[in-house]
This record gives structure tokens, sequence and C-alpha cells, in this order.
């Protein structure tokens, strides 16, 4: 078997182009959806993923509004910024940049920010709304993957799931995600402390690889015909001394899965295109309460 690949790359492209309509008809109430992101240092990894956020923006007709302070900025002068961003009317939703340099209390950033603004759907409040099942932004990975599944037609009820990770940006809050009513999965987390992951791999009929441990799913591991989608992405140096960015999920999968979103090409461009659904969602809302 090999798998069908689900495409984020051009999912998040149809995706897009839904958002310029979107965005279109906001314009036309005399309403333009602004981003904003603040990034901190100079991490070329972090400074590739904000500049492509933007270039996501231009394509859609989103305003982009770009914070950038260098690595040796101080608490309070982050701290500054997200209160600047808060009282920007142009400003729908911003993100803060992960991870913020060593010596910065990102959670106390995220903490401050607007939860009306949290284009990431990272603030404890939010982060709060979707434990309690109430409406709110959500965090753009999780959500990326439920798009994907969705649009491809894999069924979540009554499924088997595996998230492989607990990290607040993506495996915790995808596990919360698939146990709404709306997915009705079955959802096992693990993690670091897990004593036999093969075992609960191998029962799984959809797993998330967000570890971040690269290679981690191999293809013994893996049910025949699940769908499989990496989340991970590591930087790793190869033998010609070079950095590139690699996944989760070992090649040889991709025979045995019925599904697969790679990495590349999978949840990366999703995750770049459900920010600016949470960016127009929070200019449509900002409308309708007017
Ligand atoms: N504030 C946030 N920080 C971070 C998040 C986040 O969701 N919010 N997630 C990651 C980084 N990230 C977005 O910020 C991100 C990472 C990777 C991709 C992506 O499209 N990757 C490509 C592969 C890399 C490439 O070729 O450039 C892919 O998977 O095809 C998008 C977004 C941590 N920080």
């Amino acid at each position: 078997m090999t798998a069908t690949i689900l495409d984020g790359k051009a999912t998040a492209a149809a995706i897009r182009a839904e958002l310029r309509e979107r965005v279109d008809a906001l314009r036309a109430r005399g309403v333009v959806p602004g981003l904003g992101t603040v990034l901190v240092g100079e991490d070329p990894g972090s400074a590739a993923y904000v500049a492509g956020k933007h270039r996501d923006c231009a394509e859609v007709g989103i305003t982009s509004i770009e914070r950038q302070l260098p690595a040796t900025a101080t608490q309070t002068e982050v701290e500054a910024t997200v209160a600047e961003l808060n009282a920007d009317p142009a400003c729908s939703g911003y993100i803060v940049q992960l991870p913020l340099p060593r010596g910065l209390d990102e959670q106390r950033v995220l903490g401050l920010m607007d939860p009306e603004k949290d284009a990431d759907g990272l603030h404890p409040v939010n982060l709060g709304k979707l434990v309690l099942m109430q409406e709110a932004p959500l965090p753009c990975t999780p959500r990326g993957c439920l798009e994907l599944l969705h649009r491809y037609g894999v069924p979540t009820a009554g499924a088997e799931v595996v998230v492989v990770g607990r990290g607040v940006t993506a495996g915790r809050p995808m596990g919360l995600l698939l146990t709404r009513r709306t997915e009705n999965a079955t959802v096992t987390t693990c993690h670091t402390g897990t004593k036999d992951l093969a075992a609960h791999v191998r029962r799984a009929d959809v797993v998330i690889a967000a570890a971040g441990v690269p290679g981690l799913l191999t293809a013994d591991m893996v049910k025949p015909g699940a769908a499989v989608l990496d989340v991970g992405i590591t930087r790793v140096v190869g033998p010609d001394g070079k950095g590139r960015y690699t996944g989760d999920v070992a090649p040889e999968v991709r025979e045995v899965a019925g599904w697969l979103a790679p990495m590349p090409g999978g949840v990366g461009p999703m995750t770049r295109a459900m920010l600016l659904s949470n960016v127009v969602e929070a200019a449509e809302r900002a409308l309708a309460d007017r």
C-alpha cells in the first residue's frame, strides 16, 4: 500500500483563495483585517516562518504589521510591543513567534495579549475556552490537522487516535479538539513518559506525530491503512554540514499508511493557513460587535 498524500500545500492554497473572498467582503464593509507579528531575536527558522506568514497575508489581502526586536530585548520591551498591538485598531489579531529567546518569560508575554486578538489561540483564556468547549480562536497546528483530515474525508468519529507529544502548541490542544462531540475520537496522548510507544501507535487509526524527535515513528509501528500526520519539524545538520528540517515520521511509513501528511508539505502549510483564518474570523467578529 502507498499512502494517499494529505497535501497541505494544495489545501492551504485552496483555503487562502476562500479567505481572499471573505477579506474582499470585509473590505467592502470598510474593514481591512491586519495580522501583527512579534519576532524577537535572529533565529533564521523563526524569521523564515514570520516572513512566510506575511507573504500569505499579501496574497489574501490582509495588512501586515511587523514588529522585530533584537535578541537582547528585555521583558519590558517585549511587553510594551504586546501592549502596542493590543491597542492598535489596524491589528485584528497577532502572534508572538515562539520560542522567545532564553531569559524571556513566554507565558507572561502570552498572558498579556488581548485574548480577542490572539491569532494563535495560545492565550490562557482561549486554551481554557477550548477545555470548556466554548467558542475561541484555536491553535493553528491542531486546527490545521483537523481541517486536513476533514477535507480528505478521513473519519475521526469512533476512531482511535494516538497523539505523540504533549506540547502546548500542538499535542495537548490536539487531544482536546479531537474529543469534542463534533469529532468524537478516542484519544491517547503519548509522551516521553510512555512505556511502550509502539504498542499504542499500532492500535491507532490516526496518528499525530508531534514529538519533535526526527524519525521517531517507523513503519513497523503503524497499523496498515492508518492516517499519519507528521507535525514534527526539527533542524538537523547533515554530514555535509548543511542544516535541514526533518519530521518525526520515517520515509518508509508511506508504504504502510493509508494517508500521510508529510513534512514538508503537510501540516506546516496548514498551520499558516489556519493563522489567516483566525485573523479573518477576528475581523469578522469585530465587525459583528460594532
Ligand atoms: N507563535 C507561534 N510560534 C510557533 C508556531 C505557531 O504556530 N505559533 N509553530 C511553529 C513554527 N511555525 C509557525 O510559526 C511553522 C513551522 C513550519 C511551517 C511550514 O510550513 N513548514 C514547512 C517546512 C519548512 C519549510 O520548508 O520552510 C512544511 O511543513 O512544509 C509553518 C509554520 C513554532 N513556532
